[in-house]
């Protein structure tokens, strides 16, 4: 599926959840242009997931939403499951924190894959292996439990799972928090290459901001349920004009920590990745 020309993949509009009386997400708008990089960042609880979830048609039942949400200049909000479930299909994907409970503990990786590729059997073989060498990951992963897997080749394996429809917008909702440093760059880096090489648009939601510097074009801060700021990630993060954008610059000490030159934790899964992923 590609979208209508000048059509933006994503279009959010003065987007409005509620949980009963209170307001989880306010008059939240931004828009993705395709191929665009977007962060979203924000203390625990201001409204990131919740945002990423009504984007995605995902929202709990309990949930009211209001505004627009446009995917591919398609609606998304308050449109019946079925039409929101084949749109997530063929046009965006989302990739959650925990790969441990995003997979199912009794299939092997490869048959998640293919029921996610909804490929037939003839074809499913090839196109496991396909998704599993676009991860990065050896094929013969394909046999494993998840329960086999490190942290790092599961979130990989979550990936191929997310990434098997060829979703044109891809949202990830802190992806690596549960890795170790070494590993989290190492799956942050790929993340960064798939969605180069297949011009896919990211919506990246983290608290991490050198994560954020590392990958996304832009930035958006969220506090209290709105965007209190936007712009290009290195000019909000050199000349952050509101309070909260500050307060999360000084709590992560961006300058200090340089993401890249992070130093490894040297946990026993870091020297895995390290040996089979050199
Ligand atoms: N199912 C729910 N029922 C009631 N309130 C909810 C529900 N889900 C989220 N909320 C509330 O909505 C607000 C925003 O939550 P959200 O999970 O979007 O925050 P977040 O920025 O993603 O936080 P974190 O970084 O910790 O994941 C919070 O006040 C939260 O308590």
């Amino acid at each position: 599926m590609s979208g209508a020309e000048g059509v933006p993949d994503l279009e959010v509009s003065d987007l409005g959840v509620r949980f009963g009386g209170t307001a989880a997400v306010s008059g939240v708008s931004f828009t993705l242009a395709p191929g665009e990089r977007a962060g979203l960042i924000g203390e625990s609880g201001c409204g990131k997931s919740v945002t990423a979830l009504a984007i995605m048609g995902l929202l709990p039942s309990g949930a009211r939403a209001e505004g627009r949400v446009r995917a591919a200049g398609e609606p998304v909000l308050n449109r019946p499951d079925r039409e929101v479930a084949r749109l997530r299909g063929a046009w965006m994907a989302m990739m959650f924190q925990e790969p441990r409970t995003a997979l199912d503990p009794l299939k092997r990786v490869g048959r998640q894959i293919a029921l996610s590729a909804r490929a037939g059997r003839a074809e499913s073989r090839a196109r496991v292996r396909e998704l599993l060498e676009l991860v990065e990951t050896d094929p013969d992963v394909a046999r494993a439990y998840p329960h086999q897997l490190s942290g790092g080749q599961l979130q990989r394996v979550l990936l191929a799972v997310t990434l098997a429809r060829d979703p044109r917008l891809l949202i990830c909702d802190e992806p690596t928090t549960a890795l170790d440093a070494l590993v989290q760059q190492r799956v942050l880096a790929l993340i960064r290459r798939v969605c180069a090489a297949r011009g896919t648009t990211l919506l990246f939601i983290s608290h991490d901001l050198a994560v954020v510097s590392d990958l996304c074009d832009r930035v958006m801060v969220m506090d209290g349920g709105r965007i209190v700021e936007s712009g290009r990630t290195a000019q909000v993060f050199d000349d952050p004009a509101h309070p909260r954008t500050r307060a999360l610059l000084a709590a992560g000490d961006l300058a200090a920590f340089g993401h890249r030159e992070r130093v490894p934790a040297g946990t026993a899964e870091a020297e895995e990745e390290r040996e089979r992923w050199p």
